[in-house]
């Protein structure tokens, strides 16, 4: 079997094409929707990423900011950034890049940042929120690949799920929308015994470990549902070194297969597509209060 493409590139367009239909509305009204990117140091991939979310902002007709901080700020200086864009009314969502420096506690900074205005859904009330099965703010990431497994028509109400990877920013709110949407849920990470074990049982398997190609076809279920979230740099010591890969070993995997997202093409570009989602329902809600409050 050849697996599916599921093709996040082509979604991600297709909905931008909506965003700025919404954005023109939004700004007829006198609201346009604004982003503030955040990036501090000047790591090679994160500057990729910033500069794709700054463009895709342009193609929708959204106002963005992007702040480019050495990499010796101290938290305070970052506080005060972040303090001065809470209060900005053409500000409708902050993203902090992460991650950031180690001297400065992530953590802090991401509860800093006005709930209203995080997009990204990494502050505590947010995740809170989240869990009690009420978002405010869906995770872009994670929310991406749901979005994807919807147009696939893939079904998840008692299916299997198996997320590799349980970090805040990706595996565990991919394990909470995956059990909001009925699938039994699995999540393995470092001290997991026998990943494979778990791997072979899912019917809809999502990696999220940071590892070049680590999932390779062995471990996959035959006819499984399979979401690359990696994004990794290709080994030195293995074919096309340098360029971008998945977690997935995408080669061997889509022998096994039936559908399967591409790396680059297919949750990264809906990770953006999701964040000027959440930028767009922030604004969209500036708005509404103000008319409620006006009317
Ligand atoms: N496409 C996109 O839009 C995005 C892509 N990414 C990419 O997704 C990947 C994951 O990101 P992120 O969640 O931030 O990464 P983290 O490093 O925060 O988390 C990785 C997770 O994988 C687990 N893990 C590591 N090694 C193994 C192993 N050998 N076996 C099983 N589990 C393992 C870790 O376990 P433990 O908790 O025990 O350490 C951890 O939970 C990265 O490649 C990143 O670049 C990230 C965000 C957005
Ligand atoms: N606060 C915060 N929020 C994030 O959402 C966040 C973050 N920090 N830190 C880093 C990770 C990574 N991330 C990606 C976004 C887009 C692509 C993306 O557009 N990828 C394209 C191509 C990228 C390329 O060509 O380099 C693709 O996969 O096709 C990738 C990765 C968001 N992250």
């Amino acid at each position: 079997m050849t697996a599916k493409i599921l093709d996040g590139a082509a979604l991600a367009q297709e909905l931008r094409a909506g965003f700025k239909l919404r954005a023109e509305a939004l700004a007829a009204q006198g609201t346009r929707p604004g982003l503030a990117v955040v990036l501090v140091g000047e790591d090679p991939a994160s500057q990729v990423y910033v500069r794709n979310k700054v463009n895709a902002c342009a193609q929708a007709g959204f106002h963005s900011e992007k702040i480019v901080l050495p990499v010796e700020t101290t938290a305070a200086d970052l506080l005060e950034r972040i303090a001065a864009l809470n209060a900005d009314p053409a500000i409708h969502g902050i993203l902090v890049q992460l991650p950031l420096p180690k001297h400065i506690d992530a953590d802090a900074v991401l509860e800093a940042i006005a709930p209203e205005k995080d997009v990204d859904g990494f502050h505590a009330e947010n995740l809170g929120a989240l869990t009690q099965g009420k978002p405010r703010f869906i995770p872009c990431t994670p929310h991406g690949v749901m979005k994807l497994l919807e147009k696939g028509d893939v079904s998840l109400k008692g299916q299997e799920a198996v997320v590799i990877g349980r970090s805040n920013i990706v595996g565990k709110p991919m394990a909470l929308l995956l059990l909001a949407a009925g699938a039994t849920v699995t999540v393995c990470h470092s001290q997991t015994r026998d990943l494979a074990f778990h791997t072979r049982r899912a019917d809809i398997l999502v990696a999220a470990v940071g590892r070049p190609r680590f999932v390779t076809g062995d471990m996959i279920k035959p006819g499984a549902v399979v979401i690359d979230v990696g994004i990794n740099r290709v080994p030195e010591d293995q074919p096309d070194a340098g360029k971008l890969c998945g977690d997935v070993d995408f080669a061997s995997a889509r022998e096994v297969a039936s559908a399967i997202t591409p790396v680059p093409g297919g949750v990264g570009p809906m990770t953006i597509a999701m964040l000027l989602a959440n930028t767009l329902l922030a604004a969209e809600r500036v708005a509404a209060a103000r008319t409620g409050a006006a009317s």
